[in-house]
């Protein structure tokens, strides 16, 4: 054991919910915490990685002046901290070369830094583009206590965590952003405990927390003594300053919050992605139109679990093709949420165009261009209506739906922010189950009902597309997991069904470059890790 048992500090774990850009806005949050972590008689304060300038801040890493504001903020935040050892992820530029830092400030000055080891470029992450490596450990010295710093994925390989043991560290200091994925956490603990075991070090873990575009931190701080044992565990998706004491051997903490369930940490995932969007854009409001299905209906009570009632409308836009049980179900979910609802009907607008094209259609029969027609009036007219208010037109479609492309460019697709883009659908019916538990928000027979499109007389989906289930567990083999055709076959699933959903897959490519962003809750969504040609002619062995 590594530990000095005389030693006593009292640490800040400041779990922030940062903006990319806002350098100025994240050093004043930064200065917040440090007030709550001085009051509360702190001898340091964690920030998670790359705090001052928010994270990923992508292409704003290649502007020479980011890095003067950033180092601008520091010496504020260096100069408001004094005495109180704060250790701030921050990018650093040192001629040409650029790093992902932590600097430990004391005494108001930055009285060194580490620069991040492991640099990641896999999944969501391309920091090689970016950053230079670190190569040195870095271990300083706060009340006769050796504490190591370690940036996000240095901690994910044995490495850099030996390091800072060898250069004498008893404690290691781990700066965050780590997104967000279903059953994340459960795996950031294993790793951690892996590192802990290898090296004997007690470890304090900061993430982040909020939404930036598809990502989502979910925050989830948590210490461990140098044997293992959870000494503190942050509530996941919130923002908060903790404090804690780490006696010399252990880390004392009330707080043990209990990881969530699958479906929790999803919609809470799905909350905060929309929440975070909406607010860090600037949109006063969303609107949803809904169609008496499970999309929009979801769509809609994450949108008011997130935003407020006050803050989302939805719109009812009937055709001749839509039923009366649509209609109700609608009214019914609106009344219990309280939002603000119109209805819309759409006829008129399909008659306009069916005489504006009647010339040109004349002898050529009715396919789906005339069910994507409807999809596009009902496009433009939520269109229109967000230019109209500001509002944002959230999409309602889902990963089974995109990976298909079972949606139409320019109709359902249009708007600003695609909520239930990594969501499958059987997840889809899971979290309306789910949700329901906490309140029955969406009326059961949207639940129950087959899925429709409602763009003809008795459609359902499971006329174009295999079942959900089915279709599903395929798309998640194919498309985040890498197997091949015959991988899935061999795995149970009939040939014709496995060359539909591939076929389908890949020639809808050019759907998803169109798409709105979205939440990403799976390991793989189709956002920063799905970099598939458009035109390609590469085709799958059976
Ligand atoms: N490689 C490529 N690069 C760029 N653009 C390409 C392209 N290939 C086709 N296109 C363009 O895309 C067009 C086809 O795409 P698109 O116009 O979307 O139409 P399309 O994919 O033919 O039809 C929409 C599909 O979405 C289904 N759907 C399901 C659920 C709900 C809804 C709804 O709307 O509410 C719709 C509907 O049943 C239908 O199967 C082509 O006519 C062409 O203009
Ligand atoms: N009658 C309608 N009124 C308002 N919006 C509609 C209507 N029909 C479709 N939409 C919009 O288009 C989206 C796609 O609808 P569609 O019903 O065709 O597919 P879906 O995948 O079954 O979605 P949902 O489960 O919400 O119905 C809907 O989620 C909704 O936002
Ligand atoms: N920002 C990072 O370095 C993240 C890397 C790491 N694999 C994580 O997701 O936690």
């Amino acid at each position: 054991m590594n530990t000095n048992s005389r030693t006593s500090l009292t640490l800040a774990v400041a779990q922030l919910n940062l903006t990319v850009g806002d350098v100025v806005g994240n050093a004043d949050a930064i200065i917040a915490a440090i007030g709550r972590a001085r009051a509360a008689g702190a001898d340091l304060l964690l920030t998670p990685e790359l705090a001052l300038s928010g994270y990923p801040p992508e292409d704003l890493l290649l502007r020479p002046d980011f890095y003067r504001a950033c180092e601008r903020e520091t010496q504020r935040i260096a100069a408001a901290a004094g005495e109180l050892c704060v250790v701030l992820g921050r990018p650093v530029a040192i001629g040409a070369a650029r790093f992902n830092a932590a600097s430990v400030l004391r005494g108001g000055k930055v009285e060194r830094s580490y620069f991040k080891n492991l640099l990641p470029n896999y999944e969501v992450f391309d920091e090689e583009r970016y950053f230079e490596a670190g190569v040195d450990a870095c271990v300083f010295d706060l009340k006769g206590l050796r504490l190591g710093v370690s940036i996000c994925a240095d901690i994910w390989e044995p490495g850099p965590a030996e390091a800072a043991r060898a250069a004498g560290a008893q404690v290691l200091l781990s700066l965050n952003a780590s997104p967000y994925h279903m059953n994340k956490h459960a795996q950031r603990l294993q790793v951690l405990r892996d590192r802990v075991r290898e090296t004997g070090l007690a470890v304090l873990y900061c993430n982040m927390v909020g939404g930036q575009d598809e990502l989502v931190f979910d925050g989830g701080s948590f210490a461990l003594d140098h044997d293992g044992r959870l000494g503190y565990a942050a509530p996941a998706f919130e923002e908060r300053v903790d404090i804690l004491r780490f006696d010399g051997a252990r880390w004392q903490s009330e707080l043990k919050a209990v990881p969530q369930g699958l479906e929790a940490g999803v919609y809470e995932a799905l909350k905060l992605g929309v929440r975070d969007y909406l607010d860090k854009n600037r949109f006063p409001g969303a609107i949803i139109g809904l169609s008496g299905g499970l999309d929009s209906a979801l769509t809609l009570a994450v949108a008011v679990d997130a935003l407020g009632a006050e803050r989302v409308r939805a719109v009812m836009m009937a055709s001749p093709y839509t039923a009366q049980m649509s209609l109700d179900d609608s009214r019914e979910m609106v009344a219990r949420l309280g939002v603000r609802y119109d209805e819309i009907p759409i006829e008129p607008a399909m008659q306009v165009f069916a005489q504006l094209l009647e010339a040109q259609f004349a002898g050529l029969p009715a396919d789906t261009t005339e069910e994507n027609l409807q999809s596009r009036i009902r496009g433009m007219i939520l269109m229109a209506l967000s230019n109209k208010t500001g509002a944002i037109v959230l999409t309602t479609g889902n990963k089974s739906e995109m990976a298909t492309g079972y949606a139409t460019l320019y109709g359902d697709m249009a708007g600003g922010f695609a909520v239930l883009k990594d969501v499958y659908k059987s997840l889809a019916f899971r979290l309306a189950r789910w949700r329901n538990t906490l309140g029955p928000v969406i009326p059961q027979n949207i639940i129950d009902r087959p899925p429709s499109a409602e763009l003809k007389h008795d459609q359902t989906d499971q006329d174009s597309l295999p079942p959900y289930e089915m279709l599903d567990a395929i798309i998640e083999a194919y498309m985040e997991r890498d197997q091949s055709p015959r991988e899935i076959i061999a795995a149970g699933f009939p040939e014709a069904e496995v060359r539909r959903t591939v076929s389908m897959l890949t020639r809808s490519e050019y759907k998803r470059r169109q798409a709105p962003v979205g939440v990403r809750v799976t390991q793989r969504g189709f956002g920063k890790d799905w970099r598939y040609p458009i035109t390609s002619r590469y085709q799958d062995e059976f």
